[in-house]
């Protein structure tokens, strides 16, 4: 066996991204880092073992000295002083082409949350994101439509966001191991466009998801100081912001900064990822951990506004960027009513934001740019407000898990909805759509992830609804037969239904929690030959 085996079926350009420098460049990041990835995995698993026995969660002793100290990341570069508005999306061309167009001063170019590993875009992705930096980046679409940059002197800076260190790439074997996604997604955008990047006045850039620790963050760092120097490109160059999306990352905040200090530029807000593992974590803690209906919590509730306003004093106090999440309401060119009320939603999102001190939000379609820019413009006095220092927070562990303080109800209209949500939101994964809008909602996998992790945790605790029924495996059982007879009439992504409704009720259902809806799900892509 190679050392390096591409498993992977033919993409288009595939062979000016997996050239063997490319390979050779991820194969030496798998074998220096890859061990450690495995180990930090586990470290996770105990970590939560230890979380649903004792339901409890605090700020680490052991470095205190570090949110004590006096210390600041890394000042931004010039092209990452202003991110107002950030667009995000998948990487698919005629997307990151509109993305680019938008008038967003950042573009996340997602190979996560937005994202399905098929090995096409795994290696698509990287394909555009290699003609997105050179501004070669056009397309003709099968009905014959133009897609061209509007201004390529005047783009977002775009921001590619790596898979999470769980999943692995099943395409990609060094040594006869899968290698690590995160590595493969990061290790080919650096090789091909790091020297480019620089020598266009601006740099890599990465949004880095789901981490659970400062020790995570650790690595990303070691990684990036490894990556700097093989290819001969200035230690700090890189510029990582980091998603504050789990509850064990919430109370490790300074920490991460600290660890990727040299190459920080801020933390995000990840309400959707956030939520899901405030669920999973919890899950079967002692005492009543369960949330009421998805939809019903938001950025209000006590335990969100605590972690939003901690995050913007934490990274304030450390010159780094506090960015904004997304308010999951899409926009709708066809129906005057959608629109309005989604217009409506955002803003009001966007307004809490700026107000809380926020320097920037990310928006989910491009008719939202000049609404977010709106909201931020009448606010910000220069291009960001790191002068806010908000030294009038003051969180605590407590407040943090303030979950039974979260107003709404569990309703059967939200036990429904999950459902509908996530048998359709897997049907349009598996066929290669790691983003969809249903009912007018944005959904991607870390709202899927919500969806199923709230019917594990409802029916595994027998938590009532506001009818008084209780939540059996057959109620949702039940609901699941219904919704899916309504998702078959519907008729999108018919043919991976079956697939989806199978995988849906095993994360859903099954006493053994899958960590992650997406881990299942790419073995299904992978069997399948996607
Ligand atoms: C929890 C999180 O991690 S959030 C971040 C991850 N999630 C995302 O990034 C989701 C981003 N958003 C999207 O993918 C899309 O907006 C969807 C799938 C929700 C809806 O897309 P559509 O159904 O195509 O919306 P719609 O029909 O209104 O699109 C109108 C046009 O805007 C484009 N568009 C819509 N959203 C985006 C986007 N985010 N980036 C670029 N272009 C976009 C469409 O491609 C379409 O272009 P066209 O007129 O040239 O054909
Ligand atoms: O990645 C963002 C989130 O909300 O999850
Ligand atoms: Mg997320």
């Amino acid at each position: 066996m190679p050392d390096v085996e591409v498993t992977g079926p033919p993409v288009e350009r595939d062979e000016e991204i997996l050239t063997a420098p490319a390979l050779a460049f991820v194969a030496d990041l798998q074998r220096r880092f890859g061990a450690r990835r495995d180990e930090l995995l586990l470290a996770r698993r105990d970590r939560r073992e230890e979380l649903s026995r004792t339901g409890r969660l605090d700020f680490l002793p052991e470095t205190a000295e570090v949110r004590a100290g006096d210390w600041q990341v890394a000042p931004a570069p010039a092209d990452l002083t202003d991110r107002r508005v950030e667009i995000t999306g998948p990487t698919q061309r005629k997307m990151a082409i509109n993305a680019l167009n938008s008038g967003a001063r950042v573009w996340l170019a997602d190979l996560e949350d937005a994202n399905t590993p098929h090995w096409a875009n795994v290696v698509g992705g990287q394909v555009t994101l290699y003609d997105a930096v050179r501004r070669t980046i056009s397309l003709t679409s099968p009905e014959g439509k133009e897609y061209r940059l509007r201004d390529p002197d005047d783009l977002p800076v775009v921001l590619p966001r790596p898979r999470g260190w769980h999943l692995p790439e099943r395409h990609l074997y060094v040594d006869g191991r899968p290698a690590v996604g995160a590595l493969v997604d990061f290790g080919l955008h650096f090789f091909h466009n790091a020297a480019e990047l620089l020598a266009r006045g601006s740099g890599p850039y990465y949004y880095l998801p789901k981490m659970e620790s400062h020790l995570e963050a650790r690595l990303w760092n070691e990684v990036f100081t490894h990556a700097q120097a093989e290819l001969g490109i200035p230690h700090g160059t890189v510029r990582a912001t980091v998603l504050i999306e789990t509850i064990t990352a919430a109370f490790e905040m300074e920490e991460i900064l600290y660890e990727l200090r040299e190459h920080a530029s801020g933390l995000n807000a990840g309400r959707w990822d956030y939520l899901f593992s405030i669920i999973k974590t919890f899950r079967d803690a002692p005492g009543d951990h369960t949330l009421p209906d998805r939809n019903a919590v938001s950025m209000d509730a006590p335990m969100m506004r605590a972690y939003s306003d901690l995050l913007v004093r934490t990274c304030h106090r450390r010159g780094a960027f506090a960015m904004g999440g997304m308010a999951a309401f899409i926009p709708s060119r066809r129906d005057p009513e959608v629109n309005a009320a989604a217009f409506a939603k955002v803003r009001a999102d966007k307004q809490r934001e700026v107000e809380a001190g926020f320097d920037g939000s990310w928006v989910a379609h491009p008719d939202l740019v000049p609404l977010c820019a709106e909201v931020f413009d009448a606010v910000l006095e220069g291009p960001h407000q790191l002068a806010r220092r908000r030294e009038d927070v003051s969180v605590t562990a407590a407040d943090l898990l303030a979950l039974d303080r979260t107003p709404g109800e569990r309703t059967e209209a939200g036990l429904r909805g999950n459902i509908h949500v996530g048998i359709g939101y897997l049907a349009a994964w598996l066929a290669g759509n790691g983003a969809a809008a249903i009912d007018n909602l944005m959904e991607d996998a870390a709202t899927a992830e919500i969806s199923r992790s709230q019917i594990w945790q409802w029916t595994h605790a027998a938590a009532t609804l506001d009818t008084g029924a209780v939540v059996t495996r057959e109620l949702v059982e039940r609901l699941v037969e219904e919704e899916y007879a309504a998702l078959v009439d519907a008729g999108a992504y018919a043919e991976h239904l079956d697939r989806a409704r199978e995988l849906f009720v095993r994360t859903a259902l099954d006493d053994d929690f899958v960590d992650f809806l997406t881990l299942p799900a790419y073995d299904v892509v992978v069997a399948a030959g996607g």
